[in-house]
């Protein structure tokens, strides 16, 4: 009996909605970014790179990696738009921080917001993956140099991943979608939020 409940919990589950908040300063790329996620798991092609815009609002794109529904909440890193980010922490089940890995002039910026992330307490528990964009570009930095450069303290505490990527070509995409499903299966933060949703009545979130 126990493991036909368990199984129906599972199954009901693996319906779920994850959803991954992608971070990071002004055209760092996470638009561009969720276009070539949308574009490498549903074949649909991506909006052409000069129709995308600076985000204010709030873009989402949803996708399915391995079985298991995403749901990705890209928003505006322009500095005045910052300070919304954090609505979204509470209901995130991982965080993905995409950095411009060609332009080193901004990792100051890009740290600083990222360690003000890191220390926000309703992202406890959050995985992390850190993406070093822009491949493409012959001077970005490989994904170990800028984990050097950002020398973030306390990440040791946190499941993360740096990753090399290109939102233009697709390096690195596919990987990072995978390690993402992985991490956030296994998290105590999607068990926490799993339980909050189903207290609240709302079935399995
Ligand atoms: N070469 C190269 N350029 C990229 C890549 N990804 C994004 N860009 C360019 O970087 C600029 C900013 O891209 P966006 O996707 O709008 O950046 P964003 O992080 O969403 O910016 P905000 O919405 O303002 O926070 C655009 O000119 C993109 O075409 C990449 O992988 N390689
Ligand atoms: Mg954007």
């Amino acid at each position: 009996m126990f493991s036909l409940f368990y199984g129906l919990w599972k199954y009901l589950f693996s319906k779920m909605e994850l959803h991954v908040l992608i971070l990071g300063i002004d055209k760092a790329g996470k638009t561009t970014l969720l276009e070539r996620m949308k574009s490498v798991y549903s074949n649909i092609e991506s909006l052409p790179h000069d129709r995308i815009v600076p985000t204010v609002g709030l873009n989402i794109g949803r996708i399915e990696v391995a079985n298991r529904k995403l749901v990705f909440w890209d928003l505006g890193g322009q500095p005045g738009l910052r300070s919304i980010w954090e609505k979204y922490y509470e209901e995130a089940h991982a965080v993905v921080f995409v950095v411009d890995a060609a332009c080193p002039s901004k990792f100051e910026d890009a740290k600083s917001a990222l360690e003000k992330v890191l220390r926000h307490e309703d992202l406890q528990g959050a995985p992390l993956l850190i993406l070093a964009n822009k491949q493409d570009l012959p001077q970005a930095v490989s994904a170990d140099e800028l984990a050097r450069c950002l020398d973030l303290k306390k990440l040791e505490e946190r499941v993360h991943m740096f990753e090399a990527v290109s939102a233009y070509d697709g390096i690195g995409i596919r990987e990072s979608a995978e390690w993402l499903v992985e991490v956030m299966e296994k998290s105590k933060r999607t068990e926490m939020l799993r339980a909050r949703a189903g207290a609240m009545g709302q079935g399995p979130a």
